[in-house]
């Protein structure tokens, strides 16, 4: 078998791919209570588990670090996410969140955190049924104990941790391809420095092209072009919660987001997630929203630079305002807080504006997958209205 431990999973198969007679929806019938394995899994002896209370200033600095040297990096070893401390804690705290879906390995000797999986509550709609799903992220094992089936165990682990909160499914991504992606997404990225990008091998000076020649080719205006663009405050929610759920109804798979969820993913946070929208000058009325997050990179092995600033396109909806022009204004207050790169998935409507706004495709794709939840058919990445962080 190719993958000894998906192929034990509740996830589509590959040998079942094209299968079109399968029910859509659970693959499993959930199990009672009584029956979820009570106790954790073993883990190999010098290793033990940890919660991972992430209100702890000194317990985030150990997740953040592990995180830092041994996360996600990309094929070309350039790049290597440095999500930061006020990011994780975000990003783990949604509202409802369970503080044992933050799950730690440590060596039992030095009490080194080594290892670390994490899961967040999420209603997640597909087609017309609102599933309550756990989203999985921040998979990581330490370079040192690499391929040593740590992993599996982790999944296991988290997986009996949600299914003791009576939930049965769940939402990931991974650059890898596992059994199997429900899709397939393109990464685009939107020089904001291109001299920088340049500098540290990312981007190459086109042919005929100088540097300042491709400096003016990315320039963008000092302030946004839309009237009544301002920064979203907490008495928008209602409006901003009322503007997304219509607009993310549209998608086979998104977030049921209520105000409470957007007052948490939503609303700015300094250096973590910055939101916009527009309201009309005349009608005060809220017609249109963009959003970014902020997930910094290390760069690997450059003399001049050890940081890139890059913002994530999250979600945007335009009602009024063409998105063209929303995200013009998304790029231009993005490189006045001195973003190196604007990021973007091909998900959602974005394949409208990805080239006219000079974003040029990335060489790494993002594969979306639900756990327990068979999807009848491949999804277009324009079907999915669900970005994970
Ligand atoms: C109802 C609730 C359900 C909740 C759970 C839902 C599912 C959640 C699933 C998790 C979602 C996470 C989402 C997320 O965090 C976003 S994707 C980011 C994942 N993290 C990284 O890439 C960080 C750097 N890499 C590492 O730390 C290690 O390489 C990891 C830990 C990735 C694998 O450690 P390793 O030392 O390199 O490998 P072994 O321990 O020897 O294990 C090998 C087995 O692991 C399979 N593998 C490899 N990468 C994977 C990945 N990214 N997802 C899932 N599985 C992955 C692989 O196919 C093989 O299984 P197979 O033999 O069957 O092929
Ligand atoms: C300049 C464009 O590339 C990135 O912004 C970037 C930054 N850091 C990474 C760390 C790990 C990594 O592993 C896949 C990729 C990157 C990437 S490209 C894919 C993310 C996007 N957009």
């Amino acid at each position: 078998k190719k993958h000894k431990f998906w192929e034990t999973q509740p996830v589509g198969q590959f040998k079942d791919i094209g299968e079109t007679n399968l029910p859509e929806g659970p693959i499993e019938a959930p199990t009672p209570l009584s029956e979820v394995k009570q106790e954790p899994y073993n883990l190999p002896s010098p290793y033990e588990w940890t919660t991972c209370d992430m209100t702890s200033e000194e317990t985030c600095n150990e997740v953040y670090v592990l995180l830092k040297n041994n996360y996600v990096e990309d094929d070309e070893n350039m790049f290597r996410f440095n999500y930061s401390k006020e990011f994780l804690r975000w990003a783990l705290h949604p509202p409802g969140y369970y503080p044992s879906w933050h799950i730690g390995v440590r060596a039992k000797a030095s009490k080194k955190l080594v290892a670390f999986i994490s899961g967040v509550p999420a209603r997640i709609r597909v087609r017309d049924e609102v599933v309550k799903m756990a989203e999985i992220n921040f998979l990581c094992v330490h370079k040192k104990l690499r391929s040593k089936r740590l992993a599996p165990v982790l999944i296991k682990e988290v997986t009996r941790r949600v299914h003791l909160e009576n939930i049965w499914q769940a939402a990931y991504t991974a650059g890898v391809v596992l059994p199997t992606p429900i899709t397939t997404c393109q990464y685009w990225h939107r020089s904001l420095n291109p001299k920088k990008l340049i500098d540290v091998g990312f981007s190459r000076l086109g042919a005929r092209m100088t540097m300042s020649r491709t400096i003016k080719l990315y320039k963008l205006p000092d302030a946004p072009a839309t009237p009544g663009f301002r920064k979203m405050e907490l008495r928008d929610v209602p409006a901003v919660t009322r503007l997304l759920r219509n607009y993310l109804s549209q998608f086979v798979v998104a977030p049921d987001f209520d105000e409470n969820d957007v007052e948490h993913w939503l609303l700015p946070t300094e250096d973590v997630v910055d939101s916009f929208l527009v309201e009309s000058p005349e009608t005060h009325e809220i017609t249109d929203f963009c959003s970014f997050y902020t997930l910094p990179s290390s760069i690997l092995g450059n003399q001049n630079y050890s940081t890139l600033k890059a913002a994530y396109s999250y979600y945007n909806v335009a009602s009024k305002t063409p998105l063209l022009q929303l995200m013009n204004d998304a790029l231009i207050v993005a490189k006045q807080k001195d973003f190196d790169v604007f990021n973007a998935l091909d998900v959602m409507q974005n394949e409208s504006f990805l080239k006219e706004l000079k974003f040029g495709p990335g060489d790494g794709q993002l594969h979306y997958y639900l756990f327990n939840y068979l999807i009848r058919q491949t999804l277009k990445s324009s079907e999915l209205g669900l970005v994970l962080l």
